[in-house]
């Protein structure tokens, strides 16, 4: 479970990003943040893997307060917590398979063991056929693919994407959408910041509405339900 208590980050150039933020995420939900460019939404989710450390209030996973968790704690919490970003971040000299096997070596598990799992999560996401292919040679929907993969590859509770669909197109956005529907069915916590009024219209899910750092609306199955 995530909580956030009474969050307010402050950024040093004295950019106030959130300020009060008070909310609740349980095990095995599927939350979108929408909201409008600068609301906050890349704020929140920083704090929930701590890419960021809130100024004031509190950020509980499992009742740990991660916000006061000293550096060498991070790749701990990071084991239990995937994130995936609008730019892939693949290391571009590495194949689609060493890309994923990075996140499970770094814990030093056996290589019989790295190779059956990094092959089941690329298979999972459609993708065993290129594990030998480097970044520049997936599309731009494979590439998310494999992001997911290695997002994914250490069974994390909770999964964290950041415009995971802002730079594919329609049809890849569907597929990409369809794996985080199966990984939340696996009962994966999934929370996904979006400017996709298609798609969170489409696959109903609570939607957490973020206004100049501030939760303005939490409604189970919502709706994007704003201008841009
Ligand atoms: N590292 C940083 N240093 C200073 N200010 C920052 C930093 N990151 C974000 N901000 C500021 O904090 C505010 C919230 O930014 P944030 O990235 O959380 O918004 P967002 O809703 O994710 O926007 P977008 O949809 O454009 O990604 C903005 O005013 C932004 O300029």
């Amino acid at each position: 479970m995530i909580e956030m208590k009474n969050v307010h980050k402050v950024y040093d150039n004295g950019v106030t990003a959130l300020s009060g933020i008070s909310t609740k995420i349980e095990a095995g939900e599927f939350v979108y943040v929408v909201g409008q460019s600068g609301a906050g939404k890349s704020s929140f989710i920083k704090l929930m893997y701590h890419e960021e450390v809130p100024t004031d209030g509190k950020v509980n996973i499992n009742h740990i307060d991660i916000g006061k968790m000293k550096k060498r704690q991070v790749p701990y919490l990071r084991r239990n917590i995937g994130v995936i970003y609008q730019d892939f971040k693949l290391l571009p000299k590495l194949t689609a398979y060493e890309n994923v096997a990075f996140a499970l070596e770094v814990i030093e598990e056996n290589p019989r063991k790295i190779r059956r799992r990094v092959m089941d999560v690329l298979d999972k996401v459609g993708l065993k056929h290129k594990a030998r292919f480097i970044p520049a040679q997936l599309s731009g929907g494979e590439q998310q693919r494999v992001a997911i993969a290695r997002a994914i590859v250490n069974n994390p509770k909770i999964v964290i994407a950041d415009e995971p669909t802002g730079n594919l197109d329609p049809d890849t956005s569907w597929e990409i959408m369809r794996i985080f529907e199966e990984v939340n069915d696996t009962g994966t916590t999934l929370i996904m910041a979006t400017h996709s009024r298609e798609i969170v219209n489409s696959i109903r899910k609570r939607v957490i509405a973020m206004e100049n750092g501030q939760i303005v609306r939490d409604e189970h199955r919502g709706e994007y339900g704003y201008e841009d």
